[in-house]
């Protein structure tokens, strides 16, 4: 059954067709016309078509009167008395266009469908609703109130007609009454009309409660702190080596390396298990992105085959892995380099870095009890169990993959796991040293059982701030220490992961001990779903208005033009002058410039989407005014922006 929504506030009644003649005599006006106010439209297009038609305001008799209704142009309003005589100038056409066989620029006469009368848009009475943009007036009719017969004339004596011109929404005519008869009462299946939507005019976010984008949430954080992180991640990806740190220019497609480790001028070189190793960001050539590469001193390599590694872990896509590229041989560095290719992830953070790394002590500026600032080392810090929990879930999460593809990820340590966004963390370093140890063979069962073993001493190190927690002499101390932090089932995982392998220790066994944490960070991953698609409703206008402002940029203030009035003062670009002083230069009543960016947003959102309403432009000398629907207006810009792009591409023919 088709169905419309209607505002909740408006009673409807729903009346069969034949009683349509009377509501017709409802509409008849109830007041003698002399003693009510006189018509706007009158005032504004000389004439008023609903003269005798229900228009319930005075029409005075000395002006003149259209003997019916006006063709619905807007070249009529415009020529009324209180049209600028611009806007019927002859149209200019810009220089380059002239020498062109192109349809003339849209005039007066295009710029409306003739079904469309455009007027003054009168001001909405107070408690009621303005249902402009709601198709299907004709099927609405406002005067079927079922309320009072005395409800009924109050109501009547408010309503102004042109609220409710019908054909101002002859577009939508398959709204009509017609048109719902052929849908309820025919017995083929109904076909749903679908309104089109002015979607432009509003972001529908969800409920500010339901997706708060000032709360912290698990994954995501604040609205203010997830920018701030984004804009920080852009500016470390643009950031440049420091002077004299002697790095090539460029390196197998790939330029402007960075040392991701140490500070200023020292690069850290830290070794990988007996090999030095090096982490670079870099530029690749080919598509301007950057990329981590893990660069191995001095490594020669004995077989190509060795590679063969890497395009299997090149095909491992995991939320929780760092991607892997390709890698190379080099000699840039003046020596024999291997060079591995990992996806980069800005401002990421070894484990390591933020849990374990003991920090420098710190100045404390705040005031304790009156004393002064003082210095305060920072302890080590629990690490809350949510967090240990959507750790143990995503690097569960990133093995099993690797597992499952038989392969194992042979590097599961605090150095080697990344923190890459709040709360996210993903395995890095992956296929590194499959190529490094392509001559030892080993049995992939083991090594996936090391890859369990290896996450266990993870876990303990994080609970226990120690990177050597779960080692024999320590292993009591830290079941203590976890035991008084956290709870049973944490140190039933950490203890089933550093336990003796078997056949009986997989990966699959560990998910299904921690079943009810992998939901809640499943619910986590979702509400962080949400709250990213509400940021990014926030930001889905600002491309379109950016558009459109370059559109009025480029259609104002030509110098080309300056000393041809015609490409002003005319047709399109004098409605497009005036529509620009309404939506940026307004000023109250003492003159001062009002700086309302609502309604500067208000008005373009308005007329991207196109609507009928009416607004009033009013010229410099305030001597007249024109009425024009955004939708006009719209047109307007079209046209002008089409005149010079189309003169921009003959000048580039030419
Ligand atoms: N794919 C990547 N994207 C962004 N940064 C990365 C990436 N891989 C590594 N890094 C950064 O490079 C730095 C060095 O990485 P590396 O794996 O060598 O860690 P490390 O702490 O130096 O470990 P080790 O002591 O074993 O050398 C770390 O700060 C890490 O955050």
């Amino acid at each position: 059954m088709a169905f419309f929504a209607r505002p909740q506030s408006t009673a409807i009644k729903i009346v069969d067709p034949s009683t349509q003649s009377t509501q017709d005599e409802l509409k008849a006006p109830k007041k003698d016309s002399t003693q009510r106010k006189q018509c706007r439209n009158v005032l504004i297009h000389g004439f008023c078509k609903f003269q005798g038609k229900g228009c319930m305001y005075s029409h005075p008799s000395t002006e003149p009167q259209s003997p019916g209704p006006p063709s619905p142009s807007l070249q009529e309003s415009r020529t009324s008395t209180l049209t600028p005589q611009a806007v019927n100038a002859p149209v200019f056409v810009p220089k380059a266009l002239a020498t062109i066989a192109t349809p003339p620029p849209p005039s007066a006469e295009h710029l409306t469908p003739p079904d469309t009368t455009p007027t003054a848009t009168p001001p909405i009475p107070q408690g009621q609703v303005d249902y402009q943009g709601y198709e299907s007036q004709e099927a609405y009719n406002p005067y079927a109130y079922s309320g009072e017969e005395g409800d009924l004339s109050a109501q009547m004596e408010q309503l102004d007609p042109n609220f409710y011109d019908d054909s101002q929404y002859a577009g939508y005519s398959e709204y009509g009454p017609n048109a719902l008869d052929a849908t309820y009462y025919s017995s083929v299946p109904p076909v749903y009309m679908r309104q089109p939507l002015d979607y432009h005019l509003y972001t529908p976010a969800p409920p500010a409660g339901f997706v708060a984008s000032t709360a912290d949430s698990h994954f995501v954080p604040p609205s203010s702190s997830l920018r701030q992180a984004l804009q920080h991640r852009s500016e470390t990806i643009r950031q440049i080596a420091p002077i004299g740190s002697n790095l090539p220019d460029e390196l197998q497609g790939y330029h402007t390396l960075v040392p991701l480790e140490g500070n200023g001028d020292t690069v850290e070189r830290r070794k990988l298990g007996n090999w030095y190793s090096t982490v670079y960001r870099a530029i690749r050539s080919s598509d301007g992105l950057a990329y981590a590469l893990r660069r191995i001193e001095n490594y020669r390599l004995m077989h190509q085959s060795a590679f063969s590694a890497i395009e299997v872990w090149s095909q491992i896509r995991h939320p929780n892995i760092i991607s892997v590229n390709e890698a190379f041989t080099t000699r840039s560095f003046n020596d024999n380099s291997l060079v591995f290719v990992h996806v980069y992830h800005a401002d990421a953070q070894t484990l390591f870095d933020v849990h374990l790394k003991p920090k420098a002590p710190t100045m404390q500026t705040h005031y304790q009890h009156g004393r002064s600032p003082h210095l305060q080392a920072h302890l080590p810090t629990v690490i809350p169990e949510r967090t240990i929990w959507s750790y143990i879930v995503q690097i569960s999460s990133a093995i099993k993959k690797v597992h499952d593809v038989g392969q194992a990820v042979r590097m599961v340590d605090v150095s080697k796991v990344l923190l890459t966004g709040q709360n996210r963390v993903r395995i890095s370093s992956c296929g590194v040293i499959d190529v490094l140890m392509h001559d030892t063979h080993q049995d992939i069962g083991m090594l996936q059982q090391d890859d369990l073993t290896m996450f266990g001493r993870l876990l303990f190190a994080l609970c226990c701030n120690n990177v050597t927690a779960s080692s024999g002499q320590n292993l009591q101390k830290s079941l203590d220490i976890i035991t008084r932090n956290y709870s049973a089932d944490v140190k039933n995982a950490a203890l089933f992961l550093i336990s003796k392998g078997g056949p009986h220790r997989s990966i699959d066994q560990l998910l299904d001990m921690i079943r009810g944490k992998v939901i809640l960070e499943m619910e986590e991953a979702l509400n962080g779903n949400d709250r990213l698609e509400s940021e990014l409703l926030s930001e889905l206008e600002n491309a379109r208005l950016v558009r459109l402002l370059c559109k009025f940029g480029f259609i104002n203030e030509r110098p080309e033009f300056a000393r041809e009035p015609r490409w002003s003062e005319t047709g399109d670009r004098y409605i497009i002058k005036l529509f620009r002083d309404y939506v940026f230069h307004q000023v109250d009543e003492q003159g001062n410039p009002v700086v309302n960016l609502s309604h500067v947003l208000v008005c373009l959102n308005k007329l991207d989407a196109g609507t009928e309403e009416k607004v009033m432009l009013v010229a410099r000398d305030e001597q007249s005014c024109l009425v024009v629907s955004y939708r006009e207006i719209k047109q307007c810009i079209e046209s002008a922006f089409g005149d010079l792009a189309r003169a921009s591409k003959l000048n580039k023919r030419s």
